[in-house]
């Protein structure tokens, strides 16, 4: 049986609801329990015993600690006309919070049976009318207008999550996230910092990120091995007039290689021309464009510059500090 449990990825189940019967996972339900005796659930529902499985594959770690959620959603400065965008309601902790204090909640989740769970809820709180729930794959899903952003995300897309957010079609106002430490701090990462990264970069060309405050894997169930914290995200009202696809691939390309400075990077004539190809700068004639323009990294990192004059350039003192960096991650 644990062998079968790990195959699924399966951490835990959580005490929830009936849905659990018709799932085809029931031949798990006898293996040993992390019962879900939720600091957020009334009597009632405490009545109607049953066990939802949680997957790892999916982060269900759902968020328990009142404290912290209502923390959350205070620090979301939510006024009552807002509509709040949710990756994730999971069961609805937070959700129920959200809707008490704000206009309108979209939620959007991938798991039917979180939806059942959560739709129940909201129900049973009375707040039905306020909440729109979209079942689909946060990655994939065409999000409707929304004023802000709160959210304990599924931790695995992180990555395309903030890139979807911060340059998404859908202006907001501020996304406050709940995300793992580690990601948190690469978030917050500043030039200079050993941490420094090509996600960093681009998420502060186009929104300024705070650190709210540290979440302790114990607030979870079940207990995930990684502790979280909060961040509010919040989109700049100007951001540089660059060309995305040419600044993309040069973050590419100055963070591709980890133990690589810069300097050293663009020494490189290949870097050059890969940049220049992943920027869809290079023509049919890259022979010409080789000897012509890109002779210029012949010599060092700085000769760079002159490559990128047109798109780019002024961007370069934002992230100067990084020639010298040693140790960068390349991930967004
Ligand atoms: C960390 S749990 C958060 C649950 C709840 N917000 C809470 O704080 O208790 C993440 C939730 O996101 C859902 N999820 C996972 N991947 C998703 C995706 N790609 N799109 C939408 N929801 C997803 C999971 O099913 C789970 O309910």
């Amino acid at each position: 049986m644990n062998t079968q449990l790990k195959k699924r990825n399966l951490i835990q189940f959580c005490l929830i609801e009936p849905i659990f019967r018709q799932n085809t996972l029931r031949q798990l339900r006898n293996k040993p329990t992390h019962h879900y005796n939720d600091r957020t659930r009334n009597t009632k529902e405490h009545n109607q015993q049953d066990y939802l499985f949680l997957y790892k594959n999916k982060g269900q770690h759902l968020l328990t600690n009142q404290r912290i959620l209502d923390t959350i959603v205070r620090k979301s400065s939510i006024n009552p006309t807002d509509t709040v965008l949710e990756i994730g309601p999971g069961t609805g902790n937070l959700t129920l919070k959200l809707l008490n204090v704000a206009s309108k909640v979209v939620s959007v989740e991938i798991d039917k049976r979180m939806v059942e769970v959560l739709n129940k809820r909201v129900k049973e709180h009375g707040f039905e009318e306020k909440l729109s729930v979209i079942r689909e794959d946060a990655l994939k899903a065409e999000f409707p207008k929304f004023d802000l952003v709160v959210a304990n995300i599924p931790y695995g897309i992180s990555s395309p999550l903030v890139a979807k957010l911060v340059y998404g079609v859908n202006p907001f106002r501020s996304a406050t996230l709940l995300l793992q430490k580690e990601f948190a701090r690469r978030l917050l990462a500043k030039p200079g910092d050993s941490e420094f990264n090509r996600l960093a970069v681009n998420v502060k060309m186009v929104a300024d990120v705070e650190f709210v405050m540290n979440v302790s894997k114990r607030d979870f169930l079940p207990v995930p091995k990684v502790d979280s914290s909060v961040v509010i995200i919040r989109p700049k009202d100007q951001i540089p007039d660059v060309n995305l696809d040419e600044w993309w691939a040069f973050t590419k390309t100055c963070f591709g290689k980890k133990n690589k400075t810069l300097g050293a990077t663009f020494k490189q004539k290949k870097k050059v021309i890969e940049l220049f190809r992943l920027s869809k700068m290079a023509s049919s004639n890259g022979e010409e464009m080789n000897r012509n323009q890109y002779v210029c990294a012949d010599n060092d990192g700085r000769q760079m510059r002159r490559v990128m004059e047109k798109s780019v350039i002024h961007l370069l003192a934002q992230i100067e500090s990084c020639f010298c960096s040693r140790r960068r991650s390349s991930r967004f």
